[in-house]
């Protein structure tokens, strides 16, 4: 079955990575959803709230407007992300500044976490009522992550690169803050911000099939 225009509801260049190194051209569309608004104390039930109204914020904006690489707005998959780390049963989003980032990893040496993504995929072929009530599904993934005995040197270090300060959790996996995570248990592209092979599962689910991203 041939693929609607895959559309990624995220200004996410991680996520944005993850898809194109796996053969799927993503339009992307970062949704202005305010996050703030959703206050909640359960991880799971956060991340998936929030990765569904960045979809459907997304969905319903290009039903309503054109979009020079979206020929058709009722034939698109609109996925949205959301990813939290949940530590000491604290959630945390992206650091606010490198001094957060430094005391959370003080915080957070030699203990384990969880890096819960939520994922939110929109088919827009099956609106119902003008609006973006298409046929959607929501999962949450989790990935348990080891990290490292750091010393401070290593943090103030690590947080003076930058890199931790646009990832929720405080680190990139696959980048320096790899050499901070003893090991993983559960979906590496989770940690990222999006999960390849549950991206698959719900694919799939929908009736397609990730091998026809890779036709010509
Ligand atoms: N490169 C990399 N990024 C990570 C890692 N862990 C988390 N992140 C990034 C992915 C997301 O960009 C960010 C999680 O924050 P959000 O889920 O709120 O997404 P963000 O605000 O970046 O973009 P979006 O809301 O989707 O437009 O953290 C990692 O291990 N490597």
């Amino acid at each position: 079955m041939k693929i609607p225009t895959f559309v990624l509801a995220s200004a996410s260049p991680a996520r944005r990575r993850l898809l194109e190194n796996a053969g799927i051209q993503a339009v992307i569309c970062p949704s202005d959803f305010d996050e703030a608004q959703i206050q909640m104390r359960d991880a799971n039930n956060l991340v998936q709230v929030l990765a569904e109204g960045k979809a459907e914020a997304v969905a319903k904006f290009l039903l309503a407007n054109s979009h020079p690489q979206i020929p058709n707005p009722k034939s698109c998959l609109v996925l949205g992300c959301d990813s939290i780390l949940l530590i000491d049963g604290e959630i945390h989003g992206k650091p606010k500044d490198a001094e957060e980032a430094i005391s959370r990893w003080q915080k957070m040496r030699g203990k384990v976490g969880e890096l819960y993504t939520g994922h939110a995929l929109i088919d827009t072929r099956f609106d119902d009522f003008g609006e973006a009530r298409s046929r959607s599904l929501i999962r949450c993934q989790v990935t348990k992550v080891h990290f490292a005995e750091v010393t401070s040197r290593q943090i103030a270090a690590y947080v003076a690169t930058g890199e931790p300060l646009a990832c929720a959790g405080c680190f990139a996996l696959e980048g320096k803050g790899g050499l901070f995570v003893e090991k993983i248990e559960g979906c590496h592209t989770n940690v990222i911000g999006l999960s390849l092979p549950l991206l698959r599962q719900m694919l799939t689910e929908m009736g397609y099939d990730v091998a026809d991203f890779w036709q010509s």
